[in-house]
């Protein structure tokens, strides 16, 4: 197979796998960009796979970065670009079922098409188009089909996260996972705890923000390997649920994260904490998500929201709750949400007409805890409409609060 059309971004990388070539060595486009451009989707990063070893490589070239030499990845630095480069290689040990203990370079490119995951990422293509099809990449394509290179537990046994790749590949791409393979996973799943979390997580989001993800959903209920995701164990049910929504596609981790936090019936935003801490995700999503998952419910409740929930959810976290209050079926129209947001007398509680240092110019209060209930009920006061938001009108308010709490 020739690729006739070829995306600008291989276009450009041409003079470098020319110029590996012109120096004696071979060199191939491989991996995810070349399983892209067959599908017709479009591409991120392009990587190269070559049989001259890094000192050659750098030998090369001008401007190079060693990024993961000891792996024989060097990036070339080329008209801004920049493109990872590796030396073919094998790879043995993996006694910790994540990492190789040695890579050896070799100088054929089966050697190192053969050690990779899956046969629609083990095609290889040169500079012209020409796909290289050792593993029956091609026809796995047209068929759908996620199939491990060679013998799959020996794959997953080289890095479990490929467990987690499979069925994020099967969401992504709407693939089926050969029968073998998904036996494998099935076989190893417990595997999958030697992982970190942080990498587990990136497949899980992908999964889950695929084009088919009750596809990826599927296998993962079918293997069991949900049981070893972080907090998963018990989540049947909500897997269950998620895959019984009408056809859904969401694009945003917050929302993905805030329809789970709701589907798993937690408690509590202390209870979405816990769960989000142990995927290690960011403090902002956190936060994020426990703003959209009280809006979610305050939406669930029906009617028009409160001055008070838009106000603490702000703008963002209320588009996400709506995103998914309406894949649950009980959303508003997003620009009356918008429109109720916008008009709050004030969005920010530093728009308050009257700071903590006026109340104690003032005297209305000493330095204390009174301090911050008085402008607490201030703020509640200014988003309901009680009080208009103007310096004079809230120091009067303020000296009735502080008179009311010190009697
Ligand atoms: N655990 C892994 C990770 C990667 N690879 C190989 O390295 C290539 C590039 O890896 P990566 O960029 O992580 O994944 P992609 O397949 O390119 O997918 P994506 O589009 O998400 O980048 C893969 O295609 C595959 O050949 C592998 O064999 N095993
Ligand atoms: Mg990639």
């Amino acid at each position: 197979m020739i690729l006739t059309s070829l995306p600008t971004e291989f276009k450009q990388a041409k003079p470098i796998i020319d110029t590996i070539e012109a120096a004696g060595y071979e060199a191939y486009f491989v991996g995810g960009s070349v399983r892209d451009t067959i599908l017709g989707k479009p591409i991120h990063d392009v990587d190269i796979a070559t049989s001259a070893f890094p000192a050659e490589v750098k030998a090369l070239f001008k401007r190079t970065v060693d990024t993961g030499i000891e792996h024989g990845t060097v990036m070339i630095l080329d008209h801004g670009q920049g493109y990872e480069t590796t030396t073919f290689r094998t790879e043995l040990g993996y006694q910790d079922f994540r990492r190789p203990d040695e890579v050896t370079f070799v100088r054929s490119l089966k050697e190192d098409l053969k050690r990779r995951d899956f046969t629609i990422n083990a095609l290889a293509m040169r500079a012209n188009g020409e796909v290289i099809d050792l593993f029956d990449g091609l026809a796995d394509m047209s068929a759908h089909v996620i199939r491990a290179v060679g013998v799959a537990e020996d794959r997953f046994h080289e890095d479990a996260l490929r467990m987690m790749r499979a069925v994020r590949f099967a969401s992504q791409l709407g693939f089926t996972i050969e029968p073998a393979t998904e036996q494998a996973i099935a076989d190893n799943a417990q595997l999958l705890t030697k992982i970190a979390v942080e990498r587990t997580r990136v497949e899980w989001e992908k999964l889950l923000m695929g084009q088919q993800p009750v596809r990826g959903l599927q296998a993962l209920v079918k293997t069991a390997l949900y049981r070893y995701m972080p907090e998963m164990a018990d989540q049947l049910p909500m897997l269950k649920k998620l895959m019984a929504l009408p056809a859904w596609q969401l694009d945003q981790i917050e929302s993905t994260w805030t329809l789970l936090a709701w589907l798993m019936q937690l408690p509590d935003t202390a209870a979405i904490r816990q769960l989000l801490k142990a995927w290690k995700t960011s403090n902002d999503l956190i936060d994020h998500v426990t703003a959209a998952w009280t809006v979610v419910g305050a939406l669930q409740a029906g009617g028009t929201l409160a001055p008070m929930t838009l106000f603490k959810a702000g703008a963002p976290a209320l588009k996400t709750a709506n995103t998914v209050a309406n894949l649950l079926g009980f959303g508003q129209p997003q620009a009356e949400l918008d429109a109720a947001y916008a008009a709050l007398p004030i969005q920010d509680k530093h728009a308050l007409a009257l700071k903590g240092g006026d109340l104690l110019k003032q005297q209305v209060v000493q330095p204390g805890p009174m301090m911050g209930q008085v402008l607490a009920q201030l703020l509640v006061a200014v988003v309901t409409g009680k009080v208009a938001n103007e310096a004079g009108k809230l120091l009067e308010f303020a000296r009735m609060v502080a008179d009311t709490k010190s009697n």
